[in-house]
């Protein structure tokens, strides 16, 4: 079994707190994970090494999904091979790396990082996280072994409110690699979705394992309930 079949058809959950938050501990991201896996994930998806290594030793038979996030604009999903071998390093599974054709910091190509992990570390399967169709095309003629449509939404103008499922079934329909489908799903409906337009797997961060981000959405709801009244 590859991780791969591992997560055919499987619900995989990310778990990241950004610096600062409550959350911010690798305890806590151990935590998260095994209450994920307790509830039926497949595999986590996971930021920054040093949760990775907490998470690695902790669940060492869970497929781990390793990146790391360094900024919050451009390209910063693992956005150099420096960065997708430190992930490598980790024991982490598949390396998740910035998947757009935008110029990456350290002016490499994206056949040239995914050529260079894979000499370095033989096995570890590489994730692109794409933004449009264009660049899923893009990251498989690159070499990647899968592909996820965690970047749809975050590469200019507003993020929408609801996940692209319809990349997500093109790119389905498309690629000779699995789809998995990130960003935004924030029901099981939407995840189920995902599956059916030909996701191999789901991701769901948010909605799971941001619980200020979830409390924040009841809250608003109960203000603009008591503005009406
Ligand atoms: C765009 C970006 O930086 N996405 C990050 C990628 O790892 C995470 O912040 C997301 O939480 C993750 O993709 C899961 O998505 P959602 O939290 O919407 O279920």
């Amino acid at each position: 079994m590859t991780v791969l079949d591992d997560i055919r058809g499987r619900l995989v959950v990310s778990c990241q707190a950004d610096a600062g938050e409550p959350l911010d501990d690798p305890a806590h991201m151990v935590a998260l994970a095994r209450s994920a896996c307790n509830g039926g994930a497949a595999a986590i998806r996971a930021q920054g090494l040093r949760d990775l290594r907490a998470l690695r030793a902790a669940l060492p038979d869970t497929p781990l999904i390793g990146l790391i996030k360094d900024g919050a604009s451009g390209v910063y999903i693992t956005p150099t091979l420096a960065h997708a071998e430190a992930v490598a390093a980790t024991g982490a599974d598949v390396v998740a790396l910035d998947g757009t054709r935008r110029p990456r910091p350290d002016g490499r190509t994206l056949a040239e990082t995914v050529a260079a992990l894979r000499e370095r570390h033989p096995g570890v399967l590489v994730m692109a996280d794409v933004a449009a169709e264009a660049d899923a095309y893009a990251a498989v003629a690159a070499g990647v072994d899968l592909v996820g449509t965690t970047l749809a939404g975050y590469t200019g103008g507003a993020v929408p409110h609801d996940p692209d499922l319809a990349l997500v079934g093109a790119l389905a329909a498309a690629l000779p690699v699995p789809v998995v489908a990130e960003g935004r799903i924030n029901t099981p409906e939407e995840a189920a979705e995902a599956l059916r337009r030909g996701a191999h797997a789901v991701v769901v961060g948010t909605a799971i394992t941001r619980p200020a981000v979830v409390t924040a959405r009841f809250a608003a709801a109960l203000v603009t309930r008591a503005e009406m009244s």
